[in-house]
């Protein structure tokens, strides 16, 4: 029997609803894999409802915590470490320590790291210093960066012109040392509006995926945090790069789908938990270029 992998998740938590680790745990655990997951805060919802309440973790617990797990002995049964929202700079710089310890344990790991940059217009707030850590320290130690457009733009310091323009962006950031890129939502002038697009680059080359946009009354948040996650579990499970990219926009859809016919602003990952283990949907990636 093959063992089960895994994964230390380092993202928010929300007491109510769903974003970072209360978007990624559950469904990331539903597909085999098991999560060790540690939270950057503690807020009472995620921060597009304008208001919340909570704390951020002291950013000195992030190796106190690793330093437990250590001293059983797990740490070196640890497969991959998986950073999202974050509640302050100094806590990105303690899961950069704790990316080369865990390396050095299992030289084997993989650290994806999504950098959530918080986005004014949808009401997504993170400290901005938090934006020039990801920027300037986090991208050369990843193995895999999860970026969604608004992010991609602050990496290359402009917006797209193109789509080719994107694949151009997403590619120079592979320069900066990631194994691979997942643009996880993609928007560009010319882009078709009945299409939502990600893309996917890596040494062997860029694909892209087109699934349909789905009309909401308000936007679902946490659909990236679900994206990352299902990613680089299908990683863990075994996939290629390909086949980890095609499940996690089918598994995401699947859960879009339950969460429109609920007509809930929150997803609804519990009900869709079996279309995220069994999507009935499938999406191919067309290689570009
Ligand atoms: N198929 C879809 N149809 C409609 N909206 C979608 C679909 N997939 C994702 N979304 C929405 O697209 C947005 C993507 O947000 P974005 O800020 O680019 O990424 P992230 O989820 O990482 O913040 C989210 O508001 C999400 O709810
Ligand atoms: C607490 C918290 N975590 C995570 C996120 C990121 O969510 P998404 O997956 O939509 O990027 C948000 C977005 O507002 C948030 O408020
Ligand atoms: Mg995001």
């Amino acid at each position: 029997m093959s063992r089960t992998p895994h994964l230390l998740s380092i993202q928010s938590h929300v007491v109510f609803g769903h974003a970072g680790n209360r978007a990624a745990v559950f469904p990331v655990e539903r597909l085999g894999v098991n999560v060790w997951p540690l939270n950057t805060v503690q807020f009472s919802n995620h921060t597009q409802y304008a208001q919340w309440t909570g704390e951020v973790l002291p950013p000195n617990q992030i190796p106190t915590l690793v330093e437990g797990i250590a001293a059983i002995g797990e740490l070196g049964n640890c497969d991959a470490v998986l950073s999202g929202y974050l509640g302050s700079a100094a806590q990105g710089r303690e899961i950069l320590e704790v990316v080369a310890r865990i390396k050095r344990a299992n030289p084997r790991a993989l650290y994806l790291c999504d950098p959530v940059m918080g986005h004014p217009e949808k009401g997504c707030i993170v400290a901005p210093e938090v934006s020039t850590f990801l920027l300037e320290e986090a991208a050369a130690v990843a193995d895999l960066l999860c970026p969604n457009q608004l992010e991609l733009n602050s990496f290359a310091g402009r917006r797209p012109t193109s789509l080719e323009d994107c694949v151009g962006m997403a590619r120079a950031l592979l320069a900066r040392g990631p194994k691979a890129v997942l643009v996880k939502h993609l928007d560009y002038p010319g882009r078709a509006a009945e299409n939502f697009e990600m893309l996917l680059a890596s040494a062997e080359g860029t694909w892209l995926l087109r699934r349909p946009l789905l009309a909401f009354p308000r936007q679902p948040v946490g659909v990236g945090d679900l994206t990352s996650g299902v990613f680089l579990a299908r990683l863990l499970l075994g996939d290629d790069l390909l086949g980890a990219f095609e499940f996690s926009a089918a598994a995401v859809h699947e859960v879009l789908l339950e969460t429109q016919a609920c007509g809930s602003y929150e997803l609804e990952l519990v009900r869709a938990q079996d279309r995220i283990a069994h999507p009935r949907v499938k999406f191919e990636a067309r290689r570009l270029g």
